[in-house]
């Protein structure tokens, strides 16, 4: 059928852009995925509106099955199906990362057929006992609108999600992950936005900023804790914006999108007026990365990362600084030495934070330790630990070897 007409009212195009989104939220959030391309849904309930519901177009007898990579395939699909499909690719760790379409199989056998193209094994897993377990788990009355308690019930399979492009065949088009106990939900983007914890915030914290740790040191037993945003204006070196490689050159749309500094502040349970000192984390940066930093395809490069991290280290020194007060008049920064490790790829067009923690002052020398994550704090992307070295203006200079 001619893609104009498939895709009339952008009907692929929300598709492709649903998938993305997963592949995306996937590979952000350390998950596998899923993605099911089944064609058009047949048989009962007939639960959306169009002609197969109409019609009440059964789909025969065959509870047979054609499975292939892409989107080849053309046809049509029995709800019940699909069901089967959704709850097998939890069950098995094969159909991890496999986007496959899937068809009624036309021959009048019950036999489901592979064809090449989706991984044989994850194939197999998914289809090779599908219809003996038809007949014998009576799939026939399987839920249709599988439920999220059905779909967690169902997962063994280690930390999957999955979509399949058919509203009508999961709840409100619920996006599931699966049984690490942490990320043990499904989970829609509203639910995600809207992640919180219960520490009291100051105003001016971002929704992306989450704190994280209980806090027993105070006399009560308890910090609290907020974020002040620092401002890159108030930073007594006229060229910062200009020359600096953040908020110079390698600022704005495709570049660095977003590098808001915060410093932590803690105060006392009781009396929050009291700033309370040593927290070991110092910082966290807010940030967004576009589209134009990569080193491979859609990966943000490992030296931009660096940056990254070296620059949020610097302002959580000047965070350490405000809060000992350390005399630094005449004296500069500088980063002697900067250790990453990459975890996971950050994709270009990310969102994530930088958390920095203070480890130890040795005279001149202060050590950081940060970490590069996502916002609701469930996947590390990076990981670094740093020297910095208070050096006299005056004397820094070349040095010879
Ligand atoms: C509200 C508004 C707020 C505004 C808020 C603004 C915030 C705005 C933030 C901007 C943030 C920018 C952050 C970018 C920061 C850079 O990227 S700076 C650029 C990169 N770094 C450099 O160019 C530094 C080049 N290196 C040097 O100049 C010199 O090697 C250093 C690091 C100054 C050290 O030289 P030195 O002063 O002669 O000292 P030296 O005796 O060699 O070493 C001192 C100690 O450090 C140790 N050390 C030195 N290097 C190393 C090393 N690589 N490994 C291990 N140990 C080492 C030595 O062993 C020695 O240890 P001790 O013997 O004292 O125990």
């Amino acid at each position: 059928m001619p893609f104009l007409i498939l895709n009339l009212f952008g009907v692929l195009d929300a598709k492709r852009s649903g998938e993305d989104a997963v592949k995306s939220y996937a590979m952000n959030s350390g998950c596998s995925y899923s993605i099911i391309r089944p064609g058009r849904l047949v048989g009962g309930p007939y639960t959306n509106l169009d002609l197969a519901t109409l019609f009440q177009v059964e789909g025969g007898a065959s509870n047979g099955v054609t499975v292939q990579s892409g989107d080849a395939l053309l046809g049509d699909c029995k709800r019940d199906v699909c069901a089967e499909a959704v709850l097998q690719c939890l069950e098995n760790r094969e159909c991890e990362d496999v986007v496959f379409s899937m068809h009624r199989f036309r021959a009048s056998s019950a036999t489901a057929s592979m064809t090449a193209g989706v991984s044989a094994a994850a194939a197999a897993a998914i289809f090779l006992s599908y219809p003996a377990r038809m007949e014998r788990d009576h799939h026939h009355d399987v839920q249709y609108s599988i439920s999220r308690e059905t779909i967690q019930q169902h997962t063994t399979s280690n930390n999957n999600i999955m979509t399949a492009w058919s509203s009508s065949l999961l709840d409100s088009n619920y996006w599931l992950r699966s049984n690490i106990p942490t990320k043990c939900e499904a989970v829609n983007n509203k639910k995600m936005d809207t992640v919180n914890n219960n520490k009291t915030f100051a105003s001016n914290t971002p929704a992306t900023v989450y704190g994280e740790e209980e806090e027993s040191n105070s006399a009560n037993g308890r910090i609290n804790y907020y974020y002040k945003r620092m401002n890159p204006n108030d930073v007594d070196r006229t060229s910062l914006m200009e020359s600096h490689a953040i908020f110079g050159p390698l600022w704005g749309e495709g570049l660095i999108e977003r590098y808001h500094v915060y410093k932590r502040i803690n105060t006392n349970n009781e009396h929050p007026q009291i700033v309370l000192q040593s927290p070991r984390e110092l910082t966290v940066v807010d940030l967004k990365v576009g589209k134009k930093l990569n080193g491979h395809d859609g990966i943000i490069h490992g030296g931009i990362i660096s940056l990254l991290f070296d620059e949020a280290m610097g302002w959580a020194y000047e965070c350490l600084q405000q809060q000992d007060q350390i005399d630094s008049s005449g004296m500069i920064i500088v980063t002697a030495n900067l250790t990453v490790n990459f975890r996971a790829p950050f994709l270009a067009g990310s969102e994530a934070v930088i958390r920095v923690y203070h480890n130890e002052t040795k005279g001149r020398k202060i050590y950081f330790s940060a970490r590069l994550e996502s916002k609701d704090g469930r996947v590390v992307f990076a990981e670094a630990s740093s020297l910095f070295v208070l050096a006299r203006k005056d004397k820094l200079r070349m040095k010879e070897r």
